[in-house]
């Protein structure tokens, strides 16, 4: 068996840990990346999630804006052959893009001297030591440190993972590549990823069903939001079906059928065929192989690493970054888990996950819903005074994006602490919306009252400018 000794070992190539190893190995550390799987060179964002859908959805909604376009000019609607094709071609580009970005993750590390990059599944044998087998091949890492940057993959229910399989059933990652594209799809999961996915089969083309197993659509959010995603969603063929609990589902090759109970009659199983089935029911983490046991490193009882606030783990030396430690599964939470280890490794340790403030998300729907800090349900349950502003996309005359590009659902709502002029939260569905969230997540941390961002000068015609109207018609919360 080989050997290597280290300064820091990475388990995973996932955003934190790629970010970590360049950077330290380009301060002159000795750094290894182990990744189980040359597919995933760059980490699941580049090659499974987040880029390559968003890729997808893109391309979903043009073709969105060209129908609406062209029977706007009364033109023929599109043909159903059309649409196979243009999915086909999406994916094609999409698959373009991937290579292209995991050969560029691979020449950034590959061309730092100190960095070892390591094929095989990492396993711990002693706290800090590693043993990495690909084959019949073995090499044993010993670290001073080790990060694990594991990440999670798809939580497929038992009847899922149960059933026979000829195609039919998917997960976010099959799903990219089903062929052709499904003329009928169920979505099973009513989260990010089936909202993001249902919106983009709906914009190529395909009829979809979607079931959560919950009564309320996207609780997380106001009424008026979910109901402005419901009603767009179903404006393009979306059929949403809450209290749905899957009870069976059977592929036989030809046709996949879901069987599913909904609340308070469930003697009345119904069902629903479909050329696919997407399940998109949360994530799991990459932890049950890792020996974990062996380094002392404690989970919790879904089997995520427990850390603290420095992300460090119950094992002297062992960090836990990214989607493995149970944080806030997104991309940018995992890059600033490299932050905080960096500053734990290099700085002066006193970086933390409490320094997080104003963390914005967003879903990739068409237009994007983006949200930072509170809603005004959260807003009203905090006991403060709160001013809100609401208003239609539709009738925000200051803002002629969204008529420029075609694209004008949607609503805007800020709520503000009405004694200290400060914004509370934002929820932008509109277009352009990942990116103006980011300015008010700014403003919310930097302490700019909502008058300054109203008062503010803005590019023309741009997003921002919603800013400009919407907070000019702030008005006390009606109870
Ligand atoms: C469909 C989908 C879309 C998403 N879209 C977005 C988005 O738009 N924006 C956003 O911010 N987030 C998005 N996310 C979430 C985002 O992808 C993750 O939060 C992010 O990639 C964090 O990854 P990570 O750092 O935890 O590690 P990952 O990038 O998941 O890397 C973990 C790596 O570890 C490897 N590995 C696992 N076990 C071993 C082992 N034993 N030995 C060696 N290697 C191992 C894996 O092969 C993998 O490459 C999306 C998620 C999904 C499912
Ligand atoms: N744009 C983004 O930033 C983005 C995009 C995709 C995913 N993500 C990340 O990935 C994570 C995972 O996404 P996800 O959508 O898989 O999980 P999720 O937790 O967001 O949603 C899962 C949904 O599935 C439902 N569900 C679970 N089991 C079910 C069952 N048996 N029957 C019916 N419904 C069931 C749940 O009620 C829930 O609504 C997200 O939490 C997010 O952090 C981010």
């Amino acid at each position: 068996m080989a050997d290597l000794t280290v300064d820091i070992v990475v388990l995973g190539w996932g955003k934190a840990g790629k970010t970590l190893a360049g950077a330290l190995g380009r301060q002159g550390k000795r750094v290894a990346l182990v990744e189980r799987s040359a597919e995933m060179a760059g980490g699941s964002c580049i090659n499974i999630n987040c880029v390559p859908t968003k890729a997808l959805v893109h391309d979903s909604g043009m073709l969105m804006g060209a129908i609406v376009n062209a029977n706007a000019n009364a033109n023929a609607p599109s043909e159903a052959g059309d649409s196979i094709r243009r999915f086909a071609s999406s994916v094609a580009r999409r698959d373009t893009l991937v290579e292209k970005l995991r050969a560029r993750n691979r020449a950034l590390l590959d061309e730092v001297d100190m960095i070892t990059l390591v094929q095989g599944q990492a396993r711990f044998t002693a706290p800090r030591r590693i043993e990495v087998s690909a084959g019949h091949d073995r090499l044993l890492i010993s670290a001073e440190t080790v990060v694990v940057n594991t990440g999670t993959v798809p939580a497929m229910p038992a009847v899922a993972s149960d059933a026979a399989r000829h195609g039919r059933l998917h997960d976010s990652t099959s799903i990219q590549h089903v062929d052709p594209l499904p003329e009928r799809l169920v979505i099973v999961g009513g989260g990010y990823v089936g909202l993001e996915f249902a919106g983009m089969f709906a914009g190529f083309g395909s009829g979809v069903v979607l079931l959560d197993r919950h009564d309320g659509f996207m609780r997380g959010e106001d009424r008026d939001v979910a109901d402005a995603v419901r009603a767009l969603l179903e404006e393009r063929g979306v059929e949403v079906v809450l209290g749905a609990e899957v009870e069976a589902v059977d592929d036989t090759g030809d046709r996949a059928v879901v069987a599913y109970g909904t609340a308070g009659e469930a003697a009345h199983t119904r069902h629903v065929e479909a050329d696919a089935v997407l399940f998109a029911t949360g994530r799991r983490p990459v932890t049950d192989d890792l020996g974990l046991d062996a380094a002392g490193v404690t989970t919790d009882d879904r089997g995520f690493i427990v850390v603290d606030d420095r992300l460090r783990t119950s094992a002297e030396g062992v960090f836990a970054v990214g989607d493995v430690n149970g944080g806030p599964q997104f991309t940018y939470v995992s890059l600033d888990d490299y932050r905080i280890v960096l500053d734990q490794l290099t700085g002066d340790g006193s970086r933390s996950t409490r320094d997080r403030a104003a963390v914005p998300s967003t879903i990739f729907l068409t237009p994007p819903l983006a949200r930072v800090g509170m809603n005004e349900t959260e807003a009203r349950e905090s006991g403060r005074d709160v001013l809100v502003a609401v208003k239609q996309v539709a009738d925000i005359a200051a803002m002629p994006r969204p008529k420029i590009v075609g694209e004008t659902h949607g609503l805007i709502k800020v709520v503000v602490d009405a004694a200290t002029d400060r914004i509370l939260g934002a929820t932008l569905f509109c277009v352009d919306a990942q990116e103006v969230i980011n300015l008010v997540a700014l403003a919310m941390r930097a302490g700019v009252t909502a008058t300054e961002l109203r008062d503010g000068i803005w590019t023309h015609p741009s997003s921002t400018e919603a800013l400009n109207e919407v907070l000019g018609d702030l008005r006390p919360l009606t109870w």
